[in-house]
């Protein structure tokens, strides 16, 4: 392949356009909000009294003196640069909350908050988090309308009213919650089915066409967003040293990505399981995921039929492609799970069942955390107790970060995973009363101590905009092999320390932190800190009344990316009938545009000029991606008239 760099000397090179004619496949259109209204930021100019704190309205001893946002005086606090406000003498507050440090008191309330799940062996310490007793009576009101949105969500409502569905991840660990007789067959039928095919799948009485293994080895996963980090996080938290058969994954739309994972694969290709993930069945990425697989399948001479499995809505794209080409197995994915919480339904049990996990002891976990998160006192809630903490530590409006840090390597995915629930489900636009909000909460982290090399001096010392949240695991090995690498201390007593050091350090400086510790990592507790953090998501987004179960801002990027190929064919079309004429004509970079009838989107056009260029499709007569104004293009290729078909 040519580089940039290698082109700028090459002059008229001849180069091979090769024309896709295929289309990006349609994407489902999430129906917008109506009746928008446009009351930007309304909710930070309510009164400060503490009867009802709004989103954006903070406790008295944090921000009482920071003049309302809306008012002609003060722009959206989101507006000023934290530096600023930092500095700024009348916001000082929010940025250097002032915190319990005498270490009695501080004891007295870590004791008094501590929240302690026997069950799970899972406790959730919320003392590093700065609200009021004031401020947590004041949020009960809302928590009884959060409790009751719930139930209602629970027992069936159209939770998710834009697009007309109910809410039903919960039912997928409960199954006799489920609204209809019908619903819960499906749901145990297809729990079922998960189980006894990977079963077979392990035992070889599923097996691929004759091979030197004669047995699925590998699991190829295709799918992005909430079909594949879910069970990327599972697999790296629970999948064992030795798996029956190893899952790798496929999650972008990067040729170098999928070449690099086939080519991992190997001659193991024949052995490979492939799952095939998309809720919707139409992600782009996803198809164009599988169609590089199937090629990969095709040049090694097998059948991908054999080895494919979809998992995806009954009669979507995917799912009648499966249909119609026979392949091994199909299961479904219901309207009514989206994809950010479906771990607990066959997106995410059939990979982690694949890898030998266990995944009733991951349901039975998340099952335990449900009925725990449903008990009505806020304090004795622990998903409760988390929306409180993000209210608070956010303002109800995501002025700050919230930065995760697991203290173990196994749970590395979990942060972005969170990431994907908290900021799809909660970055939202407008409130479910159509006011312009702009809500959200920044998620982002890796694990300690790992980080504490990298990021955790700015945490401590720099912008003070976020709240840490510490996962803290207390077995650090299986029993029986651990040792002590200096006399007292064993490798884990450095994570630990490293841990509660970095929580004392922050909060000495005024960072808030919370801290969920479980005892182990196993199939259980995974169950249950997904199932936690899918409530606490659900608090929260009532809290801040907005609708947490769609997505309709993801659609503008996917729009305005299959606008840019469409526009590629033009350009193509151009270049190419550029390229027959003779001597070829070799065209500016304007007058590509012009010719596309699109003149004011040059800029796009110089930018697909330039990709194709550094991918042999376009060739430079004069000039280079360096010099826009002056460089002139063609293609190399000649006729093709099918460019504008769709
Ligand atoms: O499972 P699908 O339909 O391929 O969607 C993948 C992801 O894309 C999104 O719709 C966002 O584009 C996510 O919500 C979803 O998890």
């Amino acid at each position: 392949m040519a580089s940039l760099s290698s082109l700028r000397l090459t002059g008229a090179m001849p180069c091979v356009a090769s024309i896709k004619t295929t289309s990006l496949l349609s994407t489902s259109e999430s129906a917008g909000c109506n009746g928008v209204k446009q009351s930007t930021m309304s909710h930070l100019t309510q009164n400060s009294s503490y009867s009802v704190p709004a989103p954006g309205h903070f406790a008295r001893n944090t921000m009482s003196s920071i003049p309302p946002s809306g008012s002609s005086s003060a722009p959206p606090l989101r507006a000023v640069s934290s530096k600023v406000a930092a500095e700024a003498s009348d916001v000082p507050s929010m940025f250097e909350p002032k915190l319990e440090s005498d270490p009695i008191k501080l004891w007295n309330r870590y004791v008094d908050w501590l929240y302690q799940d026997k069950v799970l062996g899972l406790y959730l310490d919320v003392s590093r988090i700065g609200f009021t007793d004031e401020f947590y009576e004041a949020m009960l009101p809302k928590f009884e309308k959060a409790f009751k949105d719930m139930a209602e969500l629970e027992g069936g409502s159209i939770a998710n009213p834009d697009e007309g569905r109910m809410v039903g991840h919960y039912w997928l660990r409960k199954p006799e919650l489920a609204p209809t007789p019908f619903l819960q067959k499906l749901i145990t039928d297809t729990l079922d089915r998960v189980q006894s095919f990977a079963d077979d799948v392990i035992s070889g009485k599923i097996k691929p066409p004759p091979t030197p293994q004669n047995r699925f080895t590998q699991v190829l996963s295709v799918g992005i967003g909430g079909s594949a980090l879910g069970p990327q996080f599972v697999a790296e938290a629970l999948a064992p040293d030795n798996p029956p058969l190893k899952i790798r994954f496929i999650d972008n739309t990067d040729p170098a990505g999928i070449d690099h994972q086939i080519a991992q694969l190997g001659p193991e290709l024949s052995s490979t399981l492939v799952l095939v993930i998309s809720k919707s069945g139409g992600t782009p990425e996803t198809r164009n995921g599988l169609l590089e697989v199937q090629k990969a399948f095709r040049d090694a001479g097998l059948d991908f039929s054999k080895q494919g499995v979809a998992i995806t809505q009954e009669n979507s794209l995917l799912d009648n492609t499966a249909k119609i080409e026979g392949w091994l197995a199909r299961f479904p994915m219901f309207d009514w799970v989206g994809g950010r919480t479906s771990e607990m339904s066959a997106v995410g049990l059939l990979p982690a069942a694949l890898q030998g996990i266990d995944i009733h002891g991951m349901l039975e976990g998340s099952a335990a955390m449900d009925e725990s998160t449903r008990n009505p006192s806020v304090k004795q809630n622990p998903a409760a107790l988390l929306a409180l903490c993000w209210y608070w530590a956010t303002g109800g409006m995501g002025s700050k970060d919230m930065v995760v840090l697991p203290y173990k390597d196994s749970l590395l995915l979990f942060s972005r995973y969170l990431q994907q629930l908290v900021m799809e489900s909660i970055g939202k636009e407008f409130d479910l009363d159509g006011n312009k909000v702009n809500q959200g909460i920044s998620v982002y982290g890796n694990k300690g101590s790992t980080d504490q090399h990298a990021y955790i001096q700015q945490l401590r010392e720099g912008v003070p905009n976020f709240f840490a949240t510490f996962i803290e695991v207390l077995r650090d090995r299986p029993p029986g092999h651990d040792w002590e690498l200096e006399p007292g201390v064993t490798c884990g007593d450095y994570l630990f320390g490293m841990l509660q050091g970095t929580r004392s350090a922050l909060y000495a400086n005024k960072r808030q932190s919370i801290t969920l510790t479980v005892e182990e990592v196993d199939p259980k507790t995974v169950g249950a800190m997904v199932a936690l953090y899918e409530r606490a998501v659900g608090f929260y987004a009532s809290l801040v009344n907005i609708n947490a179960y769609h997505q309709p801002g993801v659609e503008a990027g996917k729009k305005a990316a299959a606008e840019v190929l469409a526009l590629q064919k033009r350009v193509l079309a151009v270049l190419n009938d550029a390229s027959c004429r003779d001597p070829v004509e070799a065209l500016t970079v304007e007058e590509v545009a012009k010719r596309c009838q699109v003149p004011q989107q040059v800029e796009m056009v110089y930018k697909i000029i330039s990709h194709m260029a550094a991918n042999d499709r376009a060739v430079f007569a004069e000039g280079d991606c360096g010099t826009p104004r002056s460089a002139t293009v063609y293609s190399g290729e000649c006729g093709v008239d099918d460019l504008y078909d769709d």
